[in-house]
């Protein structure tokens, strides 16, 4: 249990019903005492003192939610009045207890927020294993990639990771994470490309209340979140210039300067940064610091296009058919061998990102059981299919059923090889139909 109250006889008082039950019990005097907690301890409730200096318990708490923590938190309260316990229940708190606590009140509350907080970790185990997969692929390619990963992971070097869109690289940022000694603390990821320039400094650093207009709240900067873990800076090559002295600035002196603060803190933080740009590019053009760009590039790992281990491309099929199915509650389907053929001599500009959504799309169609490459006609030609293209630039309403009828009569035939009986049978139609329909559209079997 996490406790945070500025009032050290209060921390005390709800310190000791709790140990008595055998709780493990963290204190914390202020909000950025209680983050700092928070990422240490792993508690598994927060009984939260709204009054604070600083940022008090609900601002607090509201901020812990915007950041997606779902830690179960139970306010404790001097000021109790039904309008505060509405605003903490909407904030996302747990429960709303009255100063001071009542022994029995206090224990239910917790072992209530206990047990959902054991179905959240759950869920988020789940979650995760959804979101972060295993980065798979044993061509020689990603063999290779494993092993720098391994070697890197346990020491604190700094570590660009180079590569297209889609090929990973978030994915062995984590996989860094996970094989070092900071894998118990928070890996914070943020993406430099995502958040608009004048916001991106006081989302890295933080900000104090009042630091610019809009500043109504003190914020705690991504590279304090991380302190003692990783911060992931995706997507690096989009900072602007100042933004890219004080990254320098932590990764020469370890130190953070919040917007508005006029003082520093030291961090603790391993950088661990990817790009899709040619980074050296942007140094000779201008446009990136040189001596950042040696600053992060002591070790440069790359991910490389999936067209470059095309032999990978049947082992993630068969990985993200399955989630896909799983997600989307769909019997599980198989692949042609000329469907993964067609897969792999696809260029795939947005590599394994392009590779699964594909797969997602064709999962939720939910055709045959068996996915032919029949039913990839935007991997045969580079996206486009003429075909379906000619259906939608029917001049009239009749001409479009026409062209539509055509051209999934002719597919449903190919998949089911010309057998026409299977077809009908299939697409639920008399045999005579499809028969008429076959010499009134002139469909010919090619060869
Ligand atoms: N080797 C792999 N094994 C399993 N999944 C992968 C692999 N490579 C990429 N993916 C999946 O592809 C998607 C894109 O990966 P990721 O976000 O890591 O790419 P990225 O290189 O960081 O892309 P961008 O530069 O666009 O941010 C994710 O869903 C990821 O899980």
């Amino acid at each position: 249990m996490l406790v945070v109250d500025d009032d050290g006889a209060n921390r005390k008082v709800v310190a000791t019903i709790l140990g008595g039950e055998g709780f493990e019990v963290a204190e914390a005097a202020d909000a950025f005492l209680a983050l700092d907690r928070l990422d240490r301890f792993h508690p598994h409730a927060v009984i939260l003192d709204i009054k604070m200096p600083g940022m008090d318990g609900l601002g607090l708490l509201r901020d812990w939610r915007a950041r997606g923590l779902e830690v179960p938190v139970i306010i404790l309260t001097g000021h109790g009045d039904e309008f505060t316990a509405s605003h903490c229940l909407a904030a996302g708190a747990d429960a709303f207890l009255d100063k001071p606590p009542q022994r029995a009140e206090l224990l239910l509350a917790v072992q209530n927020a206990v047990a959902r907080g054991k179905l959240l970790e759950e869920n988020r185990t789940l979650k995760e294993e959804l979101r972060y997969p295993p980065l798979l692929g044993s061509s020689a390619a990603m063999e290779k990639l494993r092993e720098d990963i391994a070697r890197v992971a346990p020491a604190r070097a700094t570590v660009l990771i180079v590569g297209e869109s889609g090929t990973g690289k978030e994915l062995v940022a984590r996989r860094i994470h996970e094989l070092s000694p900071r894998a118990e603390k928070p890996f914070i990821r943020v993406n430099c490309a995502a958040i608009p320039e004048e916001l991106i400094e006081s989302e890295l650093f933080g900000h104090e209340k009042g630091a610019f207009t809009g500043a109504v709240r003190r914020q705690i900067g991504k590279f304090v979140q991380a302190d003692g873990g990783t911060i992931f800076l995706d997507e690096v090559g989009d900072m602007s210039a100042r933004t890219q002295a004080k990254v320098l600035r932590v990764l020469q002196d370890g130190e953070v300067e919040p917007v508005g603060a006029g003082e520093v803190r030291r961090v603790d933080v391993r950088v661990i940064a990817a790009t899709n740009k040619d980074l050296e590019k942007e140094v000779a053009a201008g446009r990136f610091r040189e001596d950042l760009y040696f600053r992060l590039s002591v070790v440069v790992l790359r991910t490389p296009p999936l067209r470059e281990h095309p032999e990978d491309i049947p082992e993630l099929v068969s990985y993200f058919t399955a989630q896909a199915c799983q997600e989307y509650n769909r019997h599980c389907k198989k692949w042609s061998p000329e469907a993964l053929e067609q897969l792999a001599r696809y260029p795939w500009p947005g590599n394994v990102r392009e590779l699964k959504n594909l797969v997602e799309r064709v999962v939720i169609m939910d055709l045959a059981e068996t996915i032919t490459a029949v039913d990839l006609p935007s991997v045969s030609g580079r996206g486009q299919d003429p075909e379906l293209a000619a259906v939608f630039a029917a001049p009239t309403l009749a001409e479009f059923h026409a062209r539509a009828e055509r051209e999934y009569l002719k597919r449903m035939l190919e998949r089911h090889h010309w057998n026409v009986a299977a077809t009908a049978r299939a697409i639920k139609t008399p045999r005579s139909n499809l028969y008429k329909k076959i010499e009134a559209y002139k469909l010919r079997r090619e060869e």
